[in-house]
């Protein structure tokens, strides 16, 4: 079995070396030639796969996407050409959750906000925009959810209109990005959606970059009430409106969900589904895979207040890195791609260990790991 998998995709030797022959390639330079003799393909979000990706494909059997996001994928092609196709639901949801959550924390100390008792207008309640939602739920905010398809689905949660949410002090956009249908998404946030809001307000995208105007946004920004923008996407990466992110207050390069463990997760996902696929028990299991953190265990004397919390999360994963890398780093398109392929490592909240004798439900509904006294 020929194996062509995206040289960015970790644990594809260990989980996919004894099905076949493995070959890395940069996705986004991956080409009708360089795919023609695959039966598997294993790909990450900056590889369309279409008509003419797969044109010369003849033996094509599989493809995996190591992502949450399928939009890149034409899955109708893939349908119709009976080659099975996998995507990882949810496997950086975590990563996106705690990149939010940081941001908040960046942007209360910056203007001085108290989190607690703030709104937040999460667009997509599904995995991401829960794990948002959670999160920000433990650190006391108020939380409106607005996901009309499931709203209509008959989800037993509670759901607000756009317009209400977007009234919210943060919104957080967690949608797919859809160009058609009753709930598409390109350009949910227009010039329209921009003029109801206010300069106080912080925007959030760590979704889709095409899910935001950015033109008109860039406009909203060198006017005289700039909003408060976290943009982690951006439209037509890796080539993106340079222009906006001076007017950002965290700008990062699509990395959000680039957690080891939301990496790791997304080719394990993709593992299972080709054993299932196979017909055969995936006999790796995942923890093993995980190497051990720098730092994984602390002793907490104080109960976990705000501020602690926030030297906390701070501690494991500060969002001001990737800003500053991003800032200072990028130039061209080629340095988007570059920062995210030698991405520093990040892991979760739960890769530390918590020995806390007070606030333990607290520390365990944002993700930490609770530790026992020896
Ligand atoms: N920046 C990153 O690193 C990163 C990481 C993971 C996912 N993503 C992106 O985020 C998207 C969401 O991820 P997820 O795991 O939450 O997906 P999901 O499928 O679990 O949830 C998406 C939710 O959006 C809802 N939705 C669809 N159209 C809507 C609309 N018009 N208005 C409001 N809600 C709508 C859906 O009903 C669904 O509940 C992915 O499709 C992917 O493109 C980005
Ligand atoms: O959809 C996803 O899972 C994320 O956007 C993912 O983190 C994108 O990363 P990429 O595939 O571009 O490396």
């Amino acid at each position: 079995m020929k194996i062509i998998a995206d040289e960015n995709m970790p644990l594809v030797e260990p989980l996919f070396a004894d099905f076949g022959e493995l070959t890395r390639l940069p996705g986004r330079q991956l080409s009708p030639a360089s795919v023609a003799e695959a039966d598997v393909l294993l790909v990450r979000s900056v590889t369309q796969v279409d008509e003419r990706l797969l044109s010369q494909a003849a033996h094509l059997k599989f493809v995996g996407s190591a992502t949450i996001g399928t939009d890149h994928v034409d899955q109708a092609l893939l349908a119709r050409r009976g080659i099975r196709f996998a995507s990882a639901p949810g496997c950086n949801k975590i990563s996106v959750g705690e990149y939010v959550i940081s941001a908040l924390l960046v942007l209360a100390e910056r203007h001085q906000l108290h989190l607690s008792g703030m709104t937040l207008g999460v667009i997509g309640a599904g995995n991401t925009g829960t794990a948002v939602a959670e999160r920000a739920l433990a650190l006391g905010m108020q939380v409106c959810l607005c996901d009309p398809p499931l709203a209509d689905a008959g989800d037993p949660r509670e759901f607000v209109p756009y317009e209400v949410a977007l009234c919210s002090d943060v919104v957080s956009f967690h949608v797919p990005l859809t160009r058609e249908g009753p709930y598409a998404t390109w350009h949910l946030l227009d010039e329209a959606a921009l003029s109801v809001l206010d300069g106080e307000q912080i925007l959030i995208n760590a979704c889709r970059g095409d899910v935001w105007d950015n033109q008109a946004l860039l406009a909203r920004q060198l006017g005289a009430d700039p909003l408060r923008l976290v943009m982690d996407v951006w439209e037509q990466e890796p080539d993106l409106l340079t222009a906006l992110i001076p007017h950002t207050e965290l700008a990062t390069p699509h990395i959000a969900g680039y957690s080891l463990e939301g990496k790791m997760r997304g080719t394990y996902q993709i593992y299972q589904a080709f054993c299932d696929w196979i017909g055969q028990p995936a006999q790796q299991p995942f923890a093993p895979l995980l190497p051990k953190p720098a730092l994984d265990r602390l002793a907490l004397q104080q109960l976990p207040d705000q501020d602690l919390l926030k030297r906390l999360v701070h501690l494991v994963y500060d969002v001001r890195r990737d800003d500053a890398l991003f800032r200072h780093g990028f130039t061209t398109p080629a340095d988007f791609d570059r920062l995210r392929k030698h991405y520093p490592e990040r892991r979760e909240w739960s890769s530390l260990h918590l020995l806390a004798a007070e606030g333990r439900e607290h520390l365990a509904a944002l993700g930490f790991s609770l530790a026992t006294p020896a």
